[in-house]
């Protein structure tokens, strides 16, 4: 007959979780929020299991148990709403743990109070750890903000099983006392308790790596896709979605237009007023980009100080409703922000035959851009006239 040896699996547990406290950070890095958090959340797991085990040590019901005890309790059940913050961050909401954490707080205060009825001790502490847990699973099955992977599943399958061991453990502490003298004792329940710890331990940390590498790779294609300085998209993010954008309007023979903007005179407000108050005029031009634009306009920083915005469903008044709105945009905010008045020249073109690519659409809208330079800046030109009556 196999012999389940449960200290010694305990034992196991908490080395295999002190190895990977220390060498976690290592691996994953503390590059963002969600990670500090799921390492923050393994060391303090550490930390109650060597506690616990370290109670143990001790004369049970002693001040050295009592206190232990207690440490262990208040680790274990923070460490799991860390865990829960880094899942929330990285389903793409804000890290609120709100009942978690009150959970935590409510358990360690009674089993630290109550640490004298052992049915009681056991009962309230396990019944909470079980609900504690069973709010993290509930959360996690919400839909989540972010396309996610598998991960999430893992972690609901992993924390389900700790909750049910954990409420079975509430149960019998608390009812059938005979039954669970001890936590280290050779009874059933800590021995599936002791199993289920360890492989759920293994198939957590799994998890974790994967909604970390998860996030890494979104954070890879924002880097890919959107202009560092300006927080708009990037030339080349831009034209894979308005080619995408052109071919859907052809299609259901919705407007569509290209608006290609230049900023006037920039190498002299470089050269009078420094790179750095430059940098600031062009973030400041893409926040007025932003607050004019509407669902369905996309905007971009074409390269340097040029920048693109294409207007889905919008005909030519329509492009130059969104070029006036922008104009007075900055007649309000470029002079107190950065200290003078912030102009540009725009060409606009919209489609003339089905076959037009977004690549015609902008050459002809620079020809436009070209010539609004050419009769003294400030202005927005159309490439051809009768685009007005479109
Ligand atoms: N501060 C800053 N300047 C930039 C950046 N990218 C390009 N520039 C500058 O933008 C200036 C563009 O100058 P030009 O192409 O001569 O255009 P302009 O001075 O705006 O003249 P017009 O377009 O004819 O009105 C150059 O001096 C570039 O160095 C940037 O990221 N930050």
């Amino acid at each position: 007959m196999l012999k389940i040896d449960v200290p010694s699996l305990f034992i196991a547990m908490t080395l295999n979780l002190a190895i990977i406290s220390v060498t976690l950070p290592y691996f994953m890095g503390r590059v963002n929020r969600a990670a500090r958090c799921a390492q923050a959340g393994i060391i303090l797991q550490t930390a109650g299991w060597l506690s616990l085990i370290a109670s143990s040590a001790f004369p049970q019901g002693g001040w050295a148990d009592h206190l232990l005890s207690t440490l262990a309790m208040a680790c274990v059940s923070s460490g799991m709403v860390f865990n829960a913050m880094a899942f929330q961050l990285w389903c793409g909401r804000d890290a609120s743990v709100r009942l978690p954490a009150a959970i935590a707080v409510v358990m360690t205060a009674g089993y630290g109070i109550g640490f004298s009825d052992y049915a009681f001790r056991v009962g309230w502490a396990n019944g909470l750890l079980a609900l504690q847990i069973a709010t993290v699973v509930v959360t996690l099955c919400r839909p989540p903000r972010l396309a996610v992977g598998r991960w999430r599943w893992l972690l609901v399958i992993c924390l389900s099983v700790q909750m049910a061991v954990l409420a079975c453990r509430a149960v019998l502490g608390a009812f059938y006392t005979d039954e669970f003298p001890n936590f280290f004792g050779p009874y059933l329940v800590n021995q599936i308790f002791a199993l289920s710890s360890n492989s759920m331990l293994v198939l957590s940390m799994a998890a974790i790596l994967l909604a970390h590498r998860d996030e890494a790779a979104r954070d890879l294609e924002r880097l890919a896709t959107i202009d560092g300085l300006t927080g708009v998209l990037n030339r080349r993010a831009w034209l894979k979605q308005a080619s995408a954008d052109l071919a859907n309007s052809v299609r259901y023979r919705q407007p569509i237009g290209v608006l290609l903007l230049d900023l006037d005179h920039f190498k002299q407000i470089n050269d009078l007023h420094g790179h750095a108050l430059g940098d600031r005029a062009l973030q400041l031009f893409a926040a007025g980009l932003r607050a004019v634009s509407r669902a369905g306009d996309t905007c971009c920083r074409y390269g340097g100080e040029e920048f693109c915005v294409l207007l889905n469903g919008a005909n030519c008044a329509a492009i130059m409703a969104y070029d006036a709105r922008l104009r007075e945009w900055l007649a309000q905010h470029s002079q107190p922000a950065l200290g003078f008045a912030l102009s540009y020249s725009a060409g606009v073109d919209m489609p003339i035959h089905d076959s037009d690519s977004i690549d015609i659409l902008l050459q002809r809208a620079d020809v436009a851009l070209y010539r609004a330079k050419a009769q003294g800046r400030g202005c927005t030109l159309v490439t051809r006239s009768d685009l007005a009556l479109m």
